[in-house]
């Protein structure tokens, strides 16, 4: 029975490294490898030198081995679990690391399972050809610390399927959880056809420049989204970019406060909020905005916050300190200009970590930073409107698009309020369900590209025509 310490052991460097701390507590986790350029490049050369074998295998030859990788990940789920716990703060329970490893196996098994036929074409004088899709060569995979093992399985499972291979760059501040998933799937896959190369910022840009990785899968900030783009524009590198959001949510008038609470909670605040498509705008019609505030209310207070490996918390602490201070200022800086306190905004000195009270702000101005800025944490300001073109011009006046939501008893009626968002994934009566099938992507500055399904596995080809 692997243990997590087995895995710290198998992912530690031999020197050196870095510490990585437990947010809620300040222990030290692990030491991670300060990978450097001469290993970024010995990483991607290896990667490269395997490629065209690994591309020369049937896409049902790939989708074995990723089901392998899908059974080893299942294999060593508890440990795997324990320790993103332990470094990303997230609890075992409720949508959280359990969670998150299951999704890593579950987004594995459906890339396996994905059908991928060349498409039969028909010209002017009925001449056939055919639109295949070649593997590109070496993906690098650019990742954040929100959900570190999922978005790496987003990023890996369909560059693999493709007939690529895979350098990751993890997140400087959760790269054990990465570096163990790694470890755990190579156990299933042929040697070097996933790497990954731990370090910072620099070592994410000499990935997005490096002349021989041929595409940059990156999930991150839109301000680094941009970085990518220029860092990778001598090398005409294809680019997915997920970047930032900063969701809006619209309950419409008909809307049952006391039925939608639990969902529109965890909508905003699964993850403790740090979730690229959570709900981060609550507008709400006036005829019902003080049930809903009483019914969020209700549920926010009944959800425990705490120590991950403790199994009654649902909630836990912010990752890091910079986003501790973002959140902090952004609710200090709300309250000081006269929004209502609901729940939270009021954290505890006595406490070690990064924990931050799960907090509602109402009767805030639509233009408060706590409104317009991607705050990234479990605060949640809620905005009247009166009527519903308001409520979507508000909605649409961010140059982010990643997901939405409209809650309503009418279905017919909240589609067509979703078709006038301007979002890469709209929910009704749900908010940030992704799904292995579904495309998902962001509009505006969120991001291009799209992740899951076939249109995902695209992304992940060089698209090729056969005529004649
Ligand atoms: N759209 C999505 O699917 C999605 C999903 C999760 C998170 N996000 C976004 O990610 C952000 C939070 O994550 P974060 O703080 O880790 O993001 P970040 O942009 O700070 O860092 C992401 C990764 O980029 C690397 N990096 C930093 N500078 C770089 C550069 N110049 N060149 C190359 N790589 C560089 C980092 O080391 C890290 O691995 C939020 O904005 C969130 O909305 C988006």
């Amino acid at each position: 029975m692997t243990t997590v310490e087995d895995l710290l052991a198998a992912v530690r460097p031999l020197e050196g490294g870095r510490e990585i701390e437990d947010p809620a507590t300040g222990e030290v986790v692990g030491r991670a490898p300060e990978h450097t350029a001469a290993d970024l490049d010995a990483a991607v050369a290896a990667a490269r030198a395997v490629q065209p074998g690994w591309g020369a295998l049937t896409h049902s030859q790939r989708s074995h081995y990723l089901n392998l990788a899908a059974d080893a990940v299942e294999a060593h789920a508890e440990p795997l679990a324990v320790l993103l716990s332990r470094e990303q703060g997230k609890p075992l329970n409720g949508p959280n690391a359990r969670f998150e490893v299951g999704a890593c196996a579950a987004w594995l098994r459906a890339t396996a399972s994905f059908e991928l036929e060349p498409e039969v074409l028909v010209d002017d004088e009925g001449g056939l050809a055919e639109l295949h899709y070649r593997p590109l060569g070496v993906v690098g995979a650019i990742g954040p610390w929100n959900w570190p093992m999922m978005i790496s399985v987003w990023q890996l499972a369909p560059a693999l399927r493709m007939g690529n291979t895979v350098v990751m760059k993890p997140s400087e501040y959760t790269p054990l959880s990465v570096l163990a998933l790694a470890h755990v799937l190579n156990t299933a896959m042929p040697a070097d056809v996933l790497h990954v190369v731990s370090g910072g910022r620099e070592v994410g840009e000499a990935l997005a420049s490096h002349p021989h990785v041929d595409k940059i899968m990156f999930t991150g900030s839109t301000a680094t989204g941009k970085a990518i783009i220029r860092s990778s524009a001598d090398t005409v590198k294809r680019l997915t970019l997920e970047l930032g959001g900063n969701d809006a949510g619209i309950v419409l008038p008909d809307a049952d406060p006391k039925a939608i609470a639990e969902d529109l909670f965890w909508g905003a605040f699964i993850n403790t909020g740090q979730t690229c498509a959570a709900l981060k705008r609550l507008y709400v019609h006036e005829n019902i905005y003080e049930d809903v505030v009483v019914a969020l209310a209700g549920v926010a207070e009944a959800m425990p916050m705490g120590v991950g490996l403790d199994e009654n918390n649902v909630l836990g602490p912010l990752q890091n300190k910079a986003q501790y201070d973002i959140v902090a200022n952004l609710v200090r800086a709300a309250t000081d200009a006269g929004a209502r306190v609901v729940v939270g905004a009021n954290p505890r000195a006595d406490q070690p970590g990064y924990f931050y009270p799960t907090t509602l702000i109402a009767d805030i101005d639509n233009n408060n930073p706590l409104v317009t800025e991607e705050q990234f944490g479990p605060a949640l300001p809620i905005i009247k409107y009166s009527n519903v073109d308001e409520a979507i011009a508000m909605a649409n006046a961010l140059d982010v698009g990643l997901g939405a939501s409209v809650w309503s008893a009418d279905p017919a009626q909240a589609r067509e309020v979703a078709a006038r968002i301007e979002a890469g994934t709209v929910w009704i009566n749900k908010h940030g369900a992704v799904d292995p099938r579904m495309p998902f992507g962001g509009a505006k500055q969120s991001g291009y590209g799209l992740e899951f399904g076939i249109e995902g596995l695209k992304g992940l080809g060089s698209p090729q025509v056969i005529s004649g």
